[in-house]
């Protein structure tokens, strides 16, 4: 299904009618991650920014951070997620993510496995992990990832000295599996062209928002830029919105 742009008109007083456009599959996802580096007020300010702006999902990434300092963080952001309609994963700690009522979790190369984990989310919860090749690719759709993201694919501060996986390698993960693909490292307004191309979900970045001096306008350029791609994703991820709508994940259990 392709997104079409809403101009309002006389669709608008047909009720529900809207939500066909909300919960459109064809959205290319902006999923910001959190740089581990801001305390809470700053943290909430900068996220707020970014959902304004038009991203779809904070990542919470603090790595090594106690569980507590984490869960703290996450209720301190979530207000500014959930009034934008977007979503919150937790990197790494699934505990964090189920006491939370996140929207998933993302998992790194030393977090539990995907299969370890499936049992404890509830169904329609995101489980995404990173991968580095195509068979590691297959091997994570096959245990049940809802997601996977492949990097990095430029060169990245993230990763310095090591080389970058680049657009055809991205391709070829994109090609393999049936479930969404996103792309990470390095993207930014001048190369996120050739990344959306490849039939990607969507991208993840860092940099590009939180490093930004003026997050908003950075996330909407990204978004802008997604929006008006002729390109569309392989196998979008649905709206967060739609997921917490559904099952009302909206309130974090203290
Ligand atoms: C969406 C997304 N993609 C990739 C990562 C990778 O970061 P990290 O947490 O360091 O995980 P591993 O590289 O150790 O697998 C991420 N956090 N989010
Ligand atoms: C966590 C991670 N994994 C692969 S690249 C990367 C960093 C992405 O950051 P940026 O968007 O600033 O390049
Ligand atoms: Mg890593």
């Amino acid at each position: 299904m392709r997104t079409v742009k809403w101009n309002g008109g006389l669709l608008d007083r047909i009720p529900g009618w809207k939500k066909v456009f909300v919960v459109s599959e064809s959205r290319f996802q902006l999923h910001v991650i959190t740089d581990g580096k801001r305390q809470s007020q700053e943290l909430y300010d900068i996220v707020e920014a970014a959902v304004r702006g038009g991203a779809d999902v904070i990542q919470l990434r603090y790595k090594s951070a106690p569980a507590l300092d984490l869960y703290r963080l996450a209720e301190a952001i979530r207000p500014a997620i959930r009034g934008a309609g977007a979503g919150l994963l937790i990197n790494d700690r699934v505990d964090v993510a189920l006491a939370t009522g996140a929207e998933g979790v993302h998992l790194a190369a030393k977090s539990l496995p995907i299969a370890a984990t499936r049992p404890l989310m509830q169904g329609d919860q995101w489980i995404g992990c990173s991968v580095h090749s195509v068979e590691e690719a297959v091997k994570a759709e096959q245990v049940g990832a809802s997601y996977i993201t492949y990097g990095h694919i430029f060169a990245t501060n993230s990763k310095p000295g090591l080389p970058p996986r680049g657009v055809d390698a991205l391709r070829r993960v994109v090609d393999a599996v049936n479930i969404p693909v996103l792309a990470i490292g390095g993207i930014t307004m001048e190369n996120i062209d050739e990344v959306l191309a490849t039939g990607v979900a969507g991208i993840a970045v860092i940099g590009a928002v939180m490093a930004d001096l003026e997050p908003e306008r950075a996330a909407r350029e990204l978004r802008q830029r997604m929006d008006a791609s002729h390109h569309r994703p392989k196998k979008a991820l649905p709206l967060a919105k739609a997921l917490s709508d559904q099952h009302g994940r909206s309130e974090i259990v203290q």
